[in-house]
């Protein structure tokens, strides 16, 4: 078998199973395949690969996938799935309606937090008045979240994606410039939307590549990595999986170092290896719901803390 030639490096730009899409340096794209285990890669990867030699049809071949930068994923009790890789940050978008999980937004960041990407969140159909209002409020703990310095833990964007679009699209380049940033969501927030009004032309570019991964098969890719601008600087990662959060890659007793609300106050509990659920001195406890204190935990917040705290100490099931 002749050797096919050895291609300069690629990035991984669409997955779909075992297959890959990879770019060349020079925006040309191509099917491959990993040689083995070890060189299985997710989007965002960046890869040593080779083309197929003369007469051996038009897939390539992933030879190495390069060391990562990080690796954002989710775990539940049986396996890994990961969302994309070398990541810059996160957009959570999530809308006035329909009405978002709190407990959905907050296992995206505590993933977040545990793999030290930046999340953002975004809430969209301002338009919607009431429902909106009412969003905005629960989003309270999120926007007000400080640790220790003066500037908000998290950004939180209001959009109207199809009402206002121009001048929203104006305030995401702000936040996306020059940045890959994986964008998840709920059904229904608006990221079609969003990607649609970011990369015109979006959707033609998944059909093509999901035809040509499926081979002509109805079925769409998993995740995919637009680019934003001609430079090829921005970039945009669409990936499902916002349903199924699974944190078990997360120990119980490392949730409060995710939670900036809680983690803030776990250092002045009397106990250093306090849970935060039943200690006495626990100055998480203490700050729950304390209606004049700038160390306010809401009783979502604790709440949440507290069931994943329980999920997490679970053992396996089966
Ligand atoms: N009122 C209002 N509707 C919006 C806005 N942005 C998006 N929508 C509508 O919300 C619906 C869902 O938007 P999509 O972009 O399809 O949402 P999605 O997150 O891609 O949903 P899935 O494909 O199910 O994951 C569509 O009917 C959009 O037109 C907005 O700013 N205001
Ligand atoms: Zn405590």
């Amino acid at each position: 078998m002749t050797q096919g030639s050895v291609r300069p490096e690629g990035l991984v730009v669409a997955s779909h199973g075992r297959h890959c899409v990879v770019e060349a340096p020079d925006g040309s794209r191509r099917i491959c395949h990993p040689r083995g285990k070890k060189s299985q890669a997710v989007v965002g990867d960046h890869v040593r690969w080779i083309m197929p030699a003369a007469g051996q049809g038009d897939e390539g071949t992933i030879e190495k996938v390069l060391p990562r930068r990080n690796l954002f994923y989710r775990q539940d009790e049986i396996r890994t799935k990961s969302f994309a890789a070398n990541i810059d940050q996160v957009l959570i978008l999530i809308a006035a309606d329909p009405v978002f999980s709190e407990s959905q937004l907050a296992r995206a960041l505590i993933a977040a937090e545990a793999s030290q990407i930046t999340p953002l969140i975004a809430l969209n159909k301002s338009d919607l008045v009431e429902p909106f209002a009412r969003a905005w409020e629960r989003l309270l703990p999120y926007r007000h979240m400080h640790h220790g310095s003066e500037k908000p833990h998290y950004g939180v964007l209001p959009l109207s994606l199809t009402e206002s679009s121009e001048t929203d699209r104006a305030a995401l380049l702000q936040h996306l410039q020059g940045k890959a940033t994986l964008v998840l969501g709920p059904s229904g927030s608006g990221k079609s939307t969003l990607i649609n009004l970011l990369v015109p032309g979006a959707r033609a570019q998944t059909g093509e590549i999901s035809q040509a991964l499926n081979s002509g098969k109805h079925t769409t890719t998993s995740t995919t990595w637009y680019w934003v601008d001609e430079e090829r600087q921005t970039a945009l990662i669409d990936s499902p999986g916002f349903q199924e959060f699974g944190l078990h890659h997360i120990g119980p007793m490392d949730l409060a170092r995710c939670m900036p609300d809680i983690g803030a106050r776990a250092a002045d509990c009397k106990f250093y290896n306090c849970t935060h659920l039943h200690e006495p001195g626990c100055a998480v406890m203490a700050e729950v719901d304390a209606e004049d204190s700038s160390h306010h935990i809401s009783a979502s917040r604790y709440r949440i803390y507290q069931d994943l705290f329980e999920e997490l100490s679970a053992g396996p099931r089966y």
